[in-house]
């Protein structure tokens, strides 16, 4: 018989979206009824708007990976069958609860449902350089961004021409804005960071933390203890990482395997929580990475192809594999477990890896913070708030001006998605 044929467009580009086709593979040559066509898409944002565009012509593909920050875009979209019921419908028994409950609690409706299958969940650490580290006397990474300042200096009066690599483009904002607020138990804005409405607001620009932080990188930045490192220069940031070129950096737990496969051979390596702030308890850090999620209009069929790809990567083999090249967490306590009795975290380069899950689970119980982001448009709101960046970094405008207008063009977006939802019930 003919297979059952089914797109998927993904987000991830570079080595990740190499392991994400791979994964693809092992699916389609694990049985014979159905092929998953997996494609890249370029990027998240570029995932979401092609989605949302092929939708409204009728071309949608059956799954889409759709980041954190597109979530309530794809949730008011209405262009979905939600996973729970597309799992029971095609007669799978899914333990919802099998899922890390930071993780189904980012992706939830306010009624514990999931509506989409997490499948690449991150959050940001800082990775850091040991044998730079070792030629300034330390043997830790800074726990504070006040450690931090001492350290890059320290780095950059030892000869290391870039102590610290970052880039501010839109993609790469969040681990500085986002997960500073997190792990600091601020928010971005109003109502739980949207969780609570719809009609929430930005409110990062008003946090003197956030400002003085904001600060601190754009003087490091000027005396040269922070390089914007991206392709536009020749090598992102966690390029010049794994070359050994920069002794720091803040990225995904997503790419600790690339960065392992990339190190310079002999490199000293290691990864930290994100530092906090001034005397700011550590609050848990927001999930990062992306869910998948299915599309309406499509056949049983192909529902049923979907169900079966599903049901194939949340076995805890899968999740091992996945989780060893890629570097993303399990999204499963079934796969934490499967990856502990494996001996998995026992292993270097690996054994950094739990503080990923650390990370995420650091806050105080019953923590009045934000646990997650849920604003509609938040891809574009972030390069706004790259744009603000760009213009305290690259053009020397004033932090606080321009952090309170980056704020107000976002705010600007927030509403116009709040027009467009404005007799939408928050699911
Ligand atoms: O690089 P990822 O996949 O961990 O995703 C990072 C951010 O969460 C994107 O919103």
């Amino acid at each position: 018989a003919d297979k059952t044929k089914i797109d998927f467009w993904f987000g991830n580009s570079g080595d990740i979206a190499k392991r994400v086709q791979e994964q693809c593979d092992r699916f389609n040559q694990s049985q014979a009824d159905y092929e998953v066509v997996c494609t890249s898409q370029g990027s998240y944002d570029a995932s979401l708007q092609n989605t949302i565009a092929a939708f409204r012509a009728g071309k949608q593909p059956t799954i889409a990976q759709v980041s954190d920050a597109g979530t309530l875009d794809i949730m008011l979209s209405g262009a979905y069958y939600p996973a729970n019921k597309l799992m029971t419908d095609m007669g799978y028994n899914v333990d919802w609860k099998d899922y890390f409950s930071g993780i189904s609690g980012y992706y939830a409706t306010s009624k514990g449902e999931m509506y989409s299958f997490p499948f690449n969940s991150s959050t940001a650490l800082l990775y850091w350089n040991k044998d730079a580290f070792a030629k300034i006397g330390k043997d830790h990474a800074p726990a504070t961004w006040k450690e931090a300042g001492e350290d890059l200096k320290a780095l950059k009066d030892a000869g290391y021409a870039c102590p610290l690599g970052f880039d501010i483009s839109n993609n790469e904002v969040w681990q500085y804005i986002e997960q500073f607020e997190a792990v600091n138990g601020e928010a971005i804005a109003t109502k739980k960071n949207g969780f609570e409405g719809l009609d929430a607001e930005l409110v990062f620009n008003k946090n003197p933390l956030l400002v003085s932080y904001v600060k601190d990188l754009k003087s490091w930045y000027d005396n040269k203890l922070a390089v914007i490192k991206n392709k536009a220069v020749g090598q992102t940031f966690v390029e010049a990482f794994a070359a050994g070129d920069c002794q720091v950096i803040l990225t995904s737990v997503g790419d600790h395997g690339n960065v392992g496969r990339t190190a310079k051979q002999g490199m000293n390596w290691d990864v930290a929580m994100l530092p906090t702030y001034g005397d700011a308890t550590r609050h848990s850090s927001y999930v990062g990475g992306a869910s998948l999620w299915v599309l309406k209009g499509h056949s049983d069929a192909e529902y049923k192809a979907a169900a079966a790809f599903f049901n194939f990567i949340a076995k805890p083999e899968e999740a091992l594999t996945w989780s060893t090249v890629t570097g993303y967490i399990p999204v499963r306590n079934s796969g934490f477990e499967y990856l502990k009795k494996q001996g998995f975290y026992d292993k270097a380069p690996y054994a950094g890896r739990e503080l990923a899950i650390q990370s995420l689970t650091a806050s105080p119980a019953g923590d009045a913070a934000p646990q997650g982001i849920r604003l509609g448009g938040l891809l574009q709101v972030r390069t706004e708030i790259a744009n603000g960046l760009q213009a305290i970094f690259v053009n020397n405008a004033d932090v606080q001006a321009s952090l309170d207008s980056a704020a107000e063009r976002g705010n600007t977006l927030l509403r116009r998605f709040q027009q467009t939802y404005k007799n939408v019930q928050l699911p």
